[in-house]
């Protein structure tokens, strides 16, 4: 039945290309001139091995000449006029070869009369040739949209427009329970139940992603009506879903990316108050970059120091500071981590030295350990302390400067001693130089600067830190995937102005969205698609540097030497630089 429909909708295309005489006539066939006799048109339908030629005069069809006529003539002096027949088949160009049945047909000009051709046997072998050409490309075609129906994940059925099911493929076939071959040719609502196709052959009005019941299940479906020169031929349904299971299991899967995601990041979290190591071992990443990031950061740890960690957002400055901890001699004291850009400058003293009982209304009854306290014996992390508001940074330069804290409401200090490893992804310095960050404290926390890289200077360690993330989802229980290495090559062609955070979470979510156990391209978000270069937006802009020894000169009114000093660079750099940005010398 469905090739009925595929095979209508071919002819007629056939009709309007390659149908017509004009297309397949002999346009210079053998003709008898009207002035020539019977004998001469004896003998050249003999010599032409014919039975009948048409006879013209001046290019015009007179009409033909038959040679059991001419055998019959008693006088073949004549001229073929007195011979001349109608013949069975006269055309015109335009008219349609498959509809002529005569075995011989001339082709007039409607208006001259002019003949334009002849078809004769050879013309219509040809003709019949090129038809069953055409009807085997077309079974072929029918098979292959037949055969693409039947592997498509979603049930498809085409009714006519009376309802009348043409095309049923073997999804819907399977869900129903119905054969094909029962369900062609039968009204729809007899094959599927609760259908609303007939209503869609009424109205025109397509529905779109629709609830739909069907042998218990709850599916989703499209009932979409088709067109043809302003009317409604038939419509087509489609299941686009399995079930509604499938659907769920899909959303499902998308609230699981930030869900994962925040497993990832808590991994080094949640070991904030306690003694879980992660060492140097664990930060992966061999290139040089960060291979000697992790040297300083081996060096510094066994000192008792001050570290102060900067980079860029998700370059992984928490872990640095995990694994200077695990390294040092407070190894085995807590690790306290504070977030000195979460709490308000209101709070930042209880906070961090804690408070008395009853020190102020709305606090515990028994009062508070602050963060520094807790941090006694470990290491205290000072993380995003370029967050710090002004005046708790005076706060917390005394506490490292003395080593006592004093809890609000109390007057007696307590000695503490900590590890301090600060981080930031703040220039500090240029904070320090436009009054926002203070200078003592900048210098008391510079003690080592460790630089973590970002991950664009060291793509090269973009490999191991896929095959960690996707190990540890392994670990975890769930499927094992690799990627293509269409996918890799994206990956290094991107920027990442987020960082290994940015690549764990873009990770996180091809892992999940992915079906099978390989993420290939079609599984990449939009942003690794797009080669732009995309500037980290955390860092300073390249122009701070420039900026930075305009402010230096302008506090030393102009003397170079003093500028390089607040500036920390020699006399020498600064030449270069005032040379390299235009700057007068
Ligand atoms: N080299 C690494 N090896 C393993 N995991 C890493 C590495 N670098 C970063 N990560 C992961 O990336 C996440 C982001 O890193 P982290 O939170 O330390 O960023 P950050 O540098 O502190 O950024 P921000 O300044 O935004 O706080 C971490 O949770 C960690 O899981």
């Amino acid at each position: 039945m469905s090739r009925q429909l595929l095979t209508k909708e071919g002819e007629r295309m056939l009709l309007h290309t390659r149908d017509h005489c004009g297309q397949w006539m002999n346009i210079q066939p053998t003709t008898i001139d009207v002035t020539m006799t019977i004998r001469e048109a004896k003998s050249m339908m003999t010599m032409q091995e014919q039975l009948e030629m048409a006879v013209v005069e001046n290019g015009r069809f007179l009409g033909v000449i038959r040679i059991w006529r001419c055998l019959r003539s008693d006088d073949d002096q004549q001229t073929v006029e007195n011979v001349i027949e109608r013949p069975h088949a006269i055309v015109d160009e335009h008219c349609s070869l498959r509809e002529c049945k005569e075995s011989l047909l001339y082709v007039v000009h409607h208006e001259s009369g002019i003949l334009s051709g002849v078809i004769g046997m050879e013309e219509r072998l040809a003709f019949t040739h090129y038809l069953e050409e055409q009807e085997e490309k077309q079974r072929q075609m029918n098979r292959w949209l037949m055969l693409s129906l039947d592997t498509a994940y979603e049930g498809v059925v085409i009714v006519d427009h009376k309802g009348i099911i043409q095309v049923f493929n073997e999804t819907y076939s399977r869900f129903v329970g119905v054969t094909k071959e029962e369900a062609i040719g039968r009204p729809v609502e007899e094959v599927i139940e609760n259908t609303r196709i007939p209503v869609v052959l009424k109205t025109g009005v397509p529905e779109r992603s629709q609830a739909h019941r069907l042998q218990g299940q709850e599916l989703v479906v499209h009932r979409l009506p088709m067109w043809q020169e302003g009317e409604i031929i038939g419509a087509v349904g489609m299941l686009v879903f399995e079930g509604k299971t499938e659907l769920e299991e899909t959303l499902q899967r998308l609230e699981r990316i930030p869900q994962a995601v925040a497993i990832e990041e808590s991994r080094w979290h949640k070991h904030t108050e306690s003694n879980v190591s992660v060492r140097f071992e664990d930060i992966i990443g061999e290139s040089p970059a960060i291979a000697s990031a992790k040297k300083i950061g081996r060096k510094a740890a066994v000192t008792e120091v001050p570290v102060l960690l900067t980079g860029e957002t998700g370059v992984g400055k928490e872990p640095f500071a995990h694994a200077i901890h695990h390294k040092s001699h407070h190894q085995k004291g807590p690790f306290v981590a504070v977030n000195c850009a979460a709490i308000p400058e209101s709070l930042f003293e209880s906070e961090l030295f804690g408070y008395l009982k009853g020190a102020f209304t709305g606090t515990r009854a028994e009062g508070k350990v602050g963060k520094v306290e807790l941090a006694n014996g470990g290491t205290l992390f000072l993380d995003e302390i370029g967050d710090m508001p002004f005046e708790s940074q005076a706060k917390i330069l005394r506490v490292l400067e003395t080593k006592q804290v004093e809890r609000v409401g109390g007057s007696t200090p307590v000695h503490v001693d900590f590890r301090l490893v600060a981080a930031t992804n703040q220039d500090l310095k240029a904070k320090m130089l436009k009054g926002t960050f203070r200078e003592d404290l900048y210098y008391r926390l510079n003690v080592i600067h460790i630089e973590i890289p970002p991950l664009r200077e060291r793509k090269q360690d973009i490999p191991s830190l896929i095959a960690h993330h996707l190990k540890l989802r392994e670990q975890e229980g769930f499927q094992k995937k690799t990627l293509t290495k269409a996918v890799l090559e994206r990956m290094f062609s991107y920027s990442w102005p987020g960082n290994v955070r940015e690549l764990f979470h873009y990770l996180e979510r091809m892992y999940v969205l992915s079906e099978g156990p390989i993420i290939n391209e079609q599984d990449l978000p939009k942003e690794l698609l797009q080669r732009t270069f995309i500037p980290a937006s955390s860092m300073p802009p390249p122009t701070s540097d420039q900026e930075l020894i305009y402010e230096a000169l302008k506090e030393a009114k102009g003397n170079k030497s003093e500028a390089a000093k607040q500036l920390g660079i020699s006399r020498a750099t600064l030449y270069n630089k005032l040379a390299k940005y235009g700057l007068s010398v």
